[in-house]
């Protein structure tokens, strides 16, 4: 059980205060359902972690693209965090959600001049910029606009983090951010500083996601200071800003073992601070991007049970009305979750069985062994839990199965954040054939 779960007198899997049958019943399935408590205990463990250093500067910048929606970006800036966005759809909609730009960050490793645009004119907070073709372009269209803009670099320290290989992005082969050792960064550094329109506040990296330790963080803050300090001696350019990204791990099933946010936070403060005497230059300001950690745990996505299938000997199917649709992340990254059978949470989940989506691919299973009692059959509800992160966010439309609707749950109560997708929706796009009227 994680965050507010509990299981009720009736065996029902309560989220919030609110059964998820009765959640199932009211909004349809399969429906995420997010934990919103927990969403902001864990705000609040990463707020205590640096309020713990005085006097220290730092900013915790919500990743919007583990879970983007109005609702979620309004409750983030509720509490005071700054924003990640990578595109003009997450940066759109962090300003229809009233997010204060100035507390917005762009990401990208191919921003179109669009979505440059987007952001001068909304005056966002920074623009962290990872290539040189980037660089030029952000000059030139601040030059036309005769306005200047605050950037940070993205560099790829060349630092390896343990976790999967899609989703490492520290190392030299990368397509994202200006490499370290090849001097690519020194010269990135040099043509911001000369840019006329560009502020070089400071220097950003990301090592990778999903990571259980602190060690990677540590290498990378100790790469990057040791050019740190050979900018301030060459180029006479100070580091105001330390961004070491998000990817702070979270426990998805009992084999995962994250670290609570303080260490990762202790870890990296005390590399900072340390660096820092070592080369005499004074301490930036530590920025960090946490986005599933913030919103992975607190997610579940409800299913109802279906089609049964039982090859004696291999294994059962247990289907359910969704799949890798609206969870990709089994099959992209064989990403391993749990579930329970939220109708049935009090009886034991004395039977392995294999929970398949309902895709017309035969790799659309969502977890290959999960327990659930023996008598869970069609119609029951099915929760799996901390789907939180890149579930919605990297949700399709595949075999054109409309997206679940998104709600959040608190104290008993329950508010529908994003309604579920109607088949009419899926068809708004799409216009008529007029070419190629073959048939005369
Ligand atoms: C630049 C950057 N910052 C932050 C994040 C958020 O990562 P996570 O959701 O693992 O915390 C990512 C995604 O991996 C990223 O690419
Ligand atoms: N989307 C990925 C992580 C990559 C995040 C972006 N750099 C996941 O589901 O784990």
């Amino acid at each position: 059980m994680r965050g507010t779960q509990t299981i009720s007198a009736s065996g029902h899997l309560v989220i919030g205060g609110v059964d998820t049958v009765e959640l199932a019943r009211e909004y349809g399935t399969p429906l995420y359902v997010y934990d919103t408590a927990l969403i902001k205990e864990r705000i609040n463990q990463y707020k205590e972690a640096f309020a713990a250093y005085n006097g220290m500067d730092w900013q915790v910048a919500y990743a919007s693209k583990a879970f983007s929606t109005i609702a979620i970006l309004q409750l983030v800036n509720e509490f005071g965090l700054s924003l990640d966005v990578v595109s003009g759809g997450e940066l759109y909609t962090a300003l229809k959600a009233g997010f204060p730009a100035g507390r917005i960050h762009f990401h990208g490793n191919n921003k179109s001049d669009d979505e440059l645009i987007l952001a001068l004119d909304a005056n966002i907070g920074n623009v962290i910029v990872d290539n040189f073709y980037e660089l030029e372009r952000l000059e030139d269209l601040c030059a036309a606009k005769g306005r200047e803009m605050e950037i940070l670099l993205r560099v790829t320290p060349g630092v390896e983090a343990h976790t999967h290989e899609f989703i490492m992005t520290g190392h030299d082969d990368t397509k994202f951010g200006f490499n370290l050792d090849n001097g690519m960064a020194d010269q990135a550094v040099q043509l911001a500083l000369k840019a006329p329109h560009l502020i070089l506040k400071g220097i950003h990296c990301h090592i990778g996601s999903q990571i259980f330790e602190t060690e990677g963080f540590v290498r990378a803050i100790r790469v990057i200071f040791s050019y740190a300090e050979k900018w301030k001696r060459s180029f006479d350019f100070s580091m105001q800003v330390l961004n070491v990204g998000g990817g702070f791990g979270i426990r998805y099933t009992e084999e995962d073992h994250p670290l609570p946010v303080k260490n990762y936070i202790d870890s990296i403060v005390a590399v900072v601070t340390e660096e820092c005497k070592a080369r005499a230059l004074s301490v930036p300001a530590v920025w960090i991007e946490p986005g599933r950690s913030i919103v992975g745990e607190s997610g579940t996505t409800l299913y109802t049970v279906g089609a049964l299938k039982d090859i004696p000997g291999i294994r059962k199917y247990v289907s359910v009305d969704g799949g890798m649709a609206d969870n990709i992340r089994p099959a992209l990254y064989q990403a391993h979750y749990e579930a329970l059978c939220a109708s049935r949470a009090n009886e034991p989940a004395d039977q392995s069985v294999a929970i398949a989506g309902k895709c017309c691919e035969n790799g659309d299973v969502l977890i290959k062994k999960a327990n659930l009692p023996e008598s869970c059959r069609a119609g029951d509800i099915l929760a799996v839990l901390c789907t939180g992160a890149y579930g919605y966010s990297m949700a399709s439309h595949y075999n054109r199965l409309p997206n679940p609707a998104v709600v959040f749950v608190e104290n008993g109560e329950s508010q529908l954040v994003v309604r579920r997708e109607s088949y009419d929706d899926l068809i708004r796009m799409d216009q008529p054939l007029k070419m190629f009227s073959s048939h005369e």
